[in-house]
């Protein structure tokens, strides 16, 4: 193991990143503007997906400005330092993404208009790819086994907290006409249609050819080769290895991975801790 997490209002963050002080900056002082655009997910949603894809619908389809730029400079995480310094004075729209659970997000998003997008996955899915993510990450408890990760994520001991606290804390955003939520099961369903739903959300429209343009450029193989969108760059500072945002990009890796045992646990876990949200919302289920 390299970094600990430090751990802020009982949820564990990445230690490199996200120290004790920064995140109360970011909490009490960061002014998220009504013209702001938030990526909302917990870590290994499909996060740096639809940042990739909202880049691209925001450039119409140009890949100049993603084959350019890093991610994390697009639409930098606010809860990141390096984020936090690119976004303050940043002028006119921005793009910000976010895995802060709701309570310890901005206040001051509160007041404002800004649109979000809350980016969810099946949490089986998100649990194994979390797994191989942070075993090789330098700046967080890196798990020694999945078994091992797994224990923690059902009591919500990872980078970020309970899946099921974040789930439920941005969900109750859900009726805001500012607020889309969108599932990476549908996103791999019909890409399509999901762009579409996401241009007109931000009021945004693509000619066809402007759309192909993005469901290319945002494909898995794509992105993977770009190194702007890949973490190649990340490797060594923050990675031991690299390869691993972009692992699989599939639905149900987890049937390869959970033991029956594992299965049963997480489905009673799920159906205890999710109960009182409507089951549409989880298109996986
Ligand atoms: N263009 C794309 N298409 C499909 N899945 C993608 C993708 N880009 C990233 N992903 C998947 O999203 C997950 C990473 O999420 P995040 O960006 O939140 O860290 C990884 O899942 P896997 O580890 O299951 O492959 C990764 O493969
Ligand atoms: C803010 C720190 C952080 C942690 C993990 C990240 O990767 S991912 O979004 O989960 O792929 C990015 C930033």
């Amino acid at each position: 193991m390299t970094g600990e997490c430090v751990w802020f209002e009982g949820i564990p963050f990445p230690s490199m990143e996200c120290p004790l002080e920064h995140l109360r900056e970011v909490q009490e002082n960061f002014i998220i503007k009504d013209e702001d655009v938030l990526l909302l997910t917990y870590p290994k949603s499909g996060t740096n997906w639809l940042m990739e894809t909202v880049c691209l619908i925001h450039s119409k389809g140009d890949p100049k400005w993603i084959q350019s730029v890093p991610i994390a400079e697009r639409s930098p995480w606010v809860e990141a330092f390096s984020g936090y310094n690119l976004l303050k004075d940043k002028e006119g729209p921005r793009f910000i993404t976010s895995h802060l659970p709701v309570q310890l997000f901005p206040r001051s998003f509160f007041k404002s208009k800004a649109k979000m997008i809350y980016l969810i996955r099946n949490p089986r899915d998100v649990l194994v790819s979390g797994y191989f993510f942070w075993r090789s990450a330098k700046f967080v408890k890196r798990p020694q086994s999945l078994e091992q990760y797994f224990e923690w994520f059902v009591k919500g001991n990872v980078p970020f907290g309970s899946w099921f606290d974040h789930t439920q804390g941005w969900m109750s955003m859900r009726d805001k006409e500012n607020f889309l939520i969108l599932s990476y099961e549908e996103m791999k369903w019909d890409t399509r249609s999901t762009v579409e739903k996401i241009c007109q959300f931000l009021g945004q429209t693509l000619e066809p050819e402007e759309l192909n343009s993005v469901l290319k450029n945002s494909s898995f193989q794509v992105m993977k080769e770009n190194n702007m969108s890949n973490f190649s760059l990340l490797k060594g500072q923050y990675f031991e290895e690299n390869g691993l945002l972009l692992r699989k990009g599939i639905i149900g890796d987890w049937k390869n991975y959970f033991t029956v045992a594992q299965a049963e646990i997480f489905d009673k876990l799920f159906q205890e801790k999710m109960a009182d949200l409507p089951q549409e919302l989880f298109p996986w289920e």
